[in-house]
């Protein structure tokens, strides 16, 4: 893990070498398939995308089946090739590099993995250092480093073929697999998709704390709204033809859905996920309350998990900052009051926005 971290940081250095660049950045990029002939001029599957991801950062596409979401992760290394517009890694044109070592320097981690069924776990996981003529030493220390960081303890698992996996753990490999050769951008299209919902909830975990450990960036297609904006920096709701509905936080998705089809995808589940995604702040509190008993919540805790507190309890609870001083007090009118601060703090992100939309002139 040590050596793992290491390297996070002389990437960043390199990253930083290049000013603000974006780790990936779509230039109006569309793309017509032979089969769209016919269907009229806005047919394309990807029409007209502008669209920049930052370094370090989870950017996940969500929106319907056959919106383009994964036309556009598969132009990214060049799986499939844009009929027009451009496509910069890094700063540089991907269509000026050998497609080959592009998808060196993008994992990519589809549903169902496609792991080759006659090799074992460490074969797979050393598919690409071994194209790419590392030692055998090099290679194992690699697919032993790996094979812990996403939790599958090697002595168990490497000598194990894929049908001697679980769904979860099969998607751990692939990850494993094209995390090898420590790509600075991991292109994941429906990642979890095939794993049951418990299994895939530890699994966004997990990645989670694999993507801050390495400080990969990512681009992540789902079609589901709770993996998007539990696991997203950025969410961009994409509508027919990669046309960008909302890009913001997941926050600001759920609280101020910008136009009705995010409105239609946020759905009737809105306030759970605000629920979720919002925290208690100082501001949201009732006075200190002498009649306030009970255990004490914390400021910045999930304002769901303030609501399961105060279940069955009667009367108001008392919170505590983190020195440990009672700072306030909560019912459930304060996590009312905490609702309405949060999509009030989405009208007023509106700006920014609007100032994400025109970086790198992104947006039609
Ligand atoms: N190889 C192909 N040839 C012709 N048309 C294609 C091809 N791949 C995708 N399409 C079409 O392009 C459009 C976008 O498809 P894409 O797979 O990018 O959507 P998606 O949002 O990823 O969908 P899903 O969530 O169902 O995977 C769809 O209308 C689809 O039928």
């Amino acid at each position: 893990m040590r050596s793992l971290t290491l390297r996070v940081s002389d990437r960043a250095t390199s990253v930083l070498g290049v000013a603000d660049d974006p780790a990936i950045a779509f230039e109006h990029v569309s793309k017509s398939y032979a089969s769209d002939r016919g269907r009229g001029e806005s047919g394309a599957a990807v029409d007209d995308l502008s669209l920049a991801v930052r370094p370090h950062e989870v950017l996940v596409l969500v929106g319907p089946s056959g919106c383009g979401k994964s036309t556009t992760l598969r132009m990214a290394n060049r799986l499939v090739e844009p009929t027009s517009g451009r496509i910069m890694l890094e700063g540089e044109d991907v269509t000026t590099v050998d497609p080959v070592g592009l998808r060196r320097r993008m994992g990519y981690v589809i549903q169902n993995v496609g792991l080759f069924p006659h090799r074992t776990v460490a074969q797979n996981v050393a598919t690409v250092p071994g194209l790419v003529g590392w030692d055998r030493k090099r290679t194992a220390a690699r697919v032993e480093e790996l094979l812990d960081l996403v939790g599958l303890d090697p002595d168990r698992y490497a000598r194990r073929f894929p049908h001697e996996l679980s769904g979860g753990e099969r998607q751990r490999v692939g990850v494993a697999r094209a995390l090898a050769t420590d790509p600075p951008v991991l292109l994941m299209d429906e990642p979890f998709g095939a794993v049951d919902p418990v299994g895939r909830r530890r699994l966004q975990n997990e990645f989670a704390r694999i993507q801050r450990t390495l400080g990969i960036t990512v681009m992540l297609v789902t079609h589901d709204i709770d993996e998007a904006v539990r696991m997203a920096d950025r969410v961009a709701v994409l509508s027919t033809g990669a046309h960008i509905e909302q890009l913001a936080s997941p926050l600001d998705i759920v609280a101020r859905p910008a136009t009705p089809a995010v409105a239609d995808l946020v759905g009737r589940g809105r306030t759970a996920r605000l629920l979720a995604l919002g925290r208690l702040e100082l501001a949201d509190l009732d006075p200190v309350d002498d009649a306030a008993r009970g255990a004490s919540l914390a400021v910045g805790v999930e304002l769901g998990d303030v609501l399961d507190a105060l279940v069955g309890v009667d009367g108001p609870l008392p919170v505590q900052d983190e020195r440990g001083l009672v700072v306030g007090s909560a019912t459930a009118a304060t996590v009312v009051r905490a609702l309405d601060r949060l999509t009030e703090r989405a009208e007023e992100t509106d700006a920014t926005a609007d100032a994400d939309a025109a970086v790198g002139t992104l947006r039609r």
